[in-house]
């Protein structure tokens, strides 16, 4: 027989998010596999708005946390994709980044690591050549605190010290690594991994670095469309088309490493290839819960983790209440032969 049963997701987005994310193929292509979206008010208090067989989120704050926590203590088992506590270590650039260099996995033809990088709490120590004496310029200099605000995604390409002294800290140097103008966002949903191709900086050469000064800055470069381009940059469409996409098993690896190490089922992370190494490779970011409408048949992808989700709930469940049937059976036999052995004595 069929399974009619349906199940309920809930979602907590800021409302760009939103917008972007619950798209009516999304809803509609759940509704056909009996899963229902429903949205989360979070003004008001989640346990009144269930029951839910899933909470989806990507909001944070004191009282939201708050919310999510009471609600995990009434329902335990009813899955928070993700826990607040790993959501938060990418919103610190040191710490999403070390769990890269944390991962071990064997290295073989493909390589990874992170760029060289050190933190800046206070202006002072911009212009201290012990703190900024080991980087190598360029450099770009990101907040260190990546919240998901307009002001975490403002960088600055610095070409040379002098550069640094407008900078406002608490930031992050981080070596500018030559990668021929294309990154490669990786997606993570669940086991799913896809990489898509974006446009990036392009390469500074030796001597595009001599003739520079000061600073230039930017912001979600790899966000940009066609239409932000300009007619210069038209080159740079070609190179990203020409661009090979690193071997999905490598990258596969990587995001199951990354997955594992942070407890988290929903991110993306940006990956470039080092111009002169050619087989090395960099992670410079992880964000929580990306643009996933923006990878090929992300209505699919998504749909297919939500099905497995609530399905493997609904399997422990029922394994658990067929348990229960046994145990309490196995009760009942036990307190009936105890009473036989009572009325025989
Ligand atoms: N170390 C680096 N070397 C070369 N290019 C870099 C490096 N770090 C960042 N970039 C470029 O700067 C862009 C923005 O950097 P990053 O991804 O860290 O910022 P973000 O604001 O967190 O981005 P997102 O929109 O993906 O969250 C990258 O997409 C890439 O084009
Ligand atoms: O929509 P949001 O505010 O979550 O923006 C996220 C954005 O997704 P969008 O494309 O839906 O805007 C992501 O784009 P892709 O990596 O997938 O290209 C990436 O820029 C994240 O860093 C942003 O998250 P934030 O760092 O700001 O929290
Ligand atoms: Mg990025
Ligand atoms: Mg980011």
């Amino acid at each position: 027989m069929a399974d009619s049963r349906r199940f309920r997701i809930g979602y907590a987005l800021a409302p760009k998010k939103k917008q972007s994310f619950i798209q009516p193929s999304l809803v509609t292509l759940a509704q056909e596999r009996g899963i229902d979206l429903v949205s989360i008010d979070s003004s008001r208090p989640l346990s009144e708005q269930g029951p839910f067989d899933c909470v989806l989120h990507k909001l944070c704050g004191e009282d939201w946390k708050a919310q999510l926590k009471d609600y995990a203590d009434k329902h335990p088992s009813v899955p928070i994709i993700d826990e607040p506590q790993a959501i938060e270590r990418l919103h610190n650039r040191i710490s999403m980044l070390q769990v890269v260099s944390e991962l071990e996995i064997p290295q073989e033809t493909e390589t990874f690591g992170i760029p060289s990088q050190v933190v800046v709490y206070d202006s002072m120590a911009l212009s201290d050549s012990r703190a900024v004496g080991a980087l190598r310029f360029p450099v770009i200099a990101k907040p260190l605190v990546a919240d998901g605000s307009a002001k975490s995604h403002k960088m600055s390409l610095v070409f040379h010290r002098d550069g640094l002294l407008k900078l406002k800290p608490p930031l992050v140097l981080q070596e500018f690594v030559n990668h021929g103008g294309v990154i490669f966002k990786v997606y993570v949903v669940g086991d799913y991994v896809k990489c898509v191709k974006r446009r990036s900086l392009p390469d500074v050469s030796l001597e595009k670095l001599e003739s520079s000064e000061g600073s230039l800055s930017f912001s979600q470069i790899s966000n940009m469309t066609t239409h932000d381009r300009t007619q210069k940059e038209y080159y740079m469409s070609m190179q990203l088309e020409q661009a090979e996409v690193p071997p999905q098993s490598f990258l596969t690896d990587i995001a199951r490493g990354l997955s594992r190490a942070m407890r988290l089922h929903l991110f993306n992370f940006d990956v470039i290839r080092d111009t002169t190494a050619g087989n090395h490779y960099f992670v410079i970011d992880i964000n929580y819960f990306p643009g996933y409408a923006k990878m090929p048949s992300y209505e699919t992808v998504l749909t297919d983790f939500f099905w497995n989700l609530v399905h493997e709930r609904k399997n422990e469940d029922d394994m658990y209440s067929a348990l229960g049937s046994e145990i309490k059976e196995m009760k009942l036999q036990n307190s009936c032969a105890s009473t036989e052995e009572m009325d025989n004595k």
